[in-house]
């Protein structure tokens, strides 16, 4: 069942490493089959040089039970589930503990779009979400993560279609796209934006973001008025 998605969330799982993205075992990718409602995502805490297309786990898109697999879902797993749930137009998420965007998570910082790479993928600034609470942290965790990023891009007004990750406080960054290969390179573009971010505020630390008219200009020509992945 679903040996195609399998085969798509192993080979974005192992884009992680070769893209320098993860230490370890850290990070996962996941994509979803929305018309049988099943999410396909990383095994939990195997090193990605051993890892197998067969080892991917498939759970339920509502309950979370594992429906295959004989390995235990990413750790992560509620969180994805979370933002497939809240986001019907993502088709493959990734998490990640990328050094630069990690460290603007830790500082609690947005990612303001301050050049054309920046505009190029992201339509406006990439939100940092607010501190969880200690209920939130001792009470379902991950699942509470999936839904304060939730509330950081409703009370924010941001769509997720236009502005495809966030930055979790304390944490580290989630991105999102039409699949996991697309999840994906919106992650290495993010952690490339966090690496020149850093950078650009320590030349000039009174800079601001870039002209809109400069943002418009590059995200609607790659993206289109409709803003959703190149349409
Ligand atoms: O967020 C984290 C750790 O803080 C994750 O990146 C884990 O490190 C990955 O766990 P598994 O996907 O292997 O369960």
């Amino acid at each position: 069942m679903l040996e195609a998605l399998k085969q798509q969330v192993f080979e974005a799982n192992l884009a992680l490493p070769k893209y320098g993205l993860v230490t370890f075992t850290w990070g996962n990718v996941s994509g979803i089959d929305r018309e049988q409602g099943l999410v396909v995502i990383k095994p939990s805490g195997v090193e990605y040089d051993v890892m197998q297309a067969e080892d991917m786990v498939v759970v339920d898109l509502y309950s979370g039970a594992v429906v295959e697999g004989s390995k235990k879902p990413s750790s992560d797993t509620p969180t994805h589930l979370e933002l497939y749930r809240q986001f019907p137009q993502i088709g493959g998420i990734v998490h990640t503990h990328s050094r630069h965007a990690t460290t603007w998570a830790q500082a609690g910082r947005d990612l303001t779009a301050l050049g054309t790479t920046h505009a190029d993928y992201f339509y406006g600034t990439i939100p940092c979400t607010r501190l969880m609470t200690d209920a939130e942290i001792q009470g379902e965790y991950e699942l509470e993560t999936g839904k304060v990023i939730v509330e950081t891009f409703a009370t924010r007004q941001i769509q997720p279609q236009d502005v495809p990750a966030v930055l979790v406080n304390s944490h580290g960054p989630f991105a999102w796209g039409s699949d996991p290969h697309n999840a994906v390179h919106n992650a290495v573009v993010l952690e490339e934006i966090a690496y020149m971010n850093l950078f650009a505020c320590q030349l000039n630390p009174t800079i601001g973001a870039m002209q809109q008219t400069l943002l418009d200009k590059h995200y609607l020509r790659k993206h289109g008025k409709n803003a959703y992945y190149g349409q």
